[in-house]
């Protein structure tokens, strides 16, 4: 990630970082070994949308949970607003503009997404949606839409190589984010 993508200079010392993607294109993966890497905090929105009950119920269609968005700005606003966090979410609108350094959109090549979502146990109504949702990049125009292009980076996702260099990649910009504060 070149100096530009740097992004909007905040007064954070620690920077934000947001991992976003269609399911299965290994936001959680990556978020857990850059958390690692980095010593940043790392923070599933999924699980703690089930575990503090952040939605409106469960949508039997799509097999997923509503959410409540404000619920979810409320529960993290405090964290966030410290920063030195990576949130990985499968959505990216929700979230206020100011919060994110750098947001990361996880891409994957369409039969090994589909590889994996079926090793999940999806079902095929499931797995047609998240591939269309790939295909169609409806995350990567989500994340353009909703932030400064500068601080948008496309990051391929298919092999354990790539999550590697992902990896590293994540931690460097964390180390040049830090000297340069
Ligand atoms: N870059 C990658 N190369 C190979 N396998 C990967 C990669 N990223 C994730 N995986 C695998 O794909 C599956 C889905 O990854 P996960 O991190 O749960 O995705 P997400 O959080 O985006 O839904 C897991 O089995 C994980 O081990």
């Amino acid at each position: 990630m070149s100096d530009n993508e740097q992004g909007a200079s905040s007064e954070r010392t620690n920077p934000n970082i947001l991992i976003t993607g269609t399911p299965g294109t290994g936001k959680s993966t990556l978020a857990e070994l850059a958390s690692e890497a980095t010593g940043l905090y790392y923070i599933n929105v999924g699980e703690l949308v089930k575990e503090k009950g952040l939605h409106e119920g469960f949508d039997q269609e799509f097999q997923s949970y509503i959410l409540d968005d404000d619920k979810v700005i409320d529960e993290l606003e405090q964290v966030v607003s410290k920063g030195g966090n990576i949130i990985e979410f499968h959505s990216c609108d929700l979230f206020p503009e100011r919060w994110f350094d750098l947001v990361l959109v996880l891409r994957t090549d369409n039969t090994i997404l589909y590889n994996r979502l079926e090793k999940r146990g999806y079902s095929q109504k499931k797995i047609t949606e998240n591939i269309d949702c790939e295909i169609f990049q409806v995350i990567l125009e989500e994340a353009r839409e909703s932030y400064s292009n500068e601080i948008v980076v496309e990051l391929q996702s298919n092999t354990i190589q790539d999550m590697e260099s992902n990896a590293s990649r994540i931690e460097q910009w964390v180390d040049n984010f830090k000297t340069k504060k």
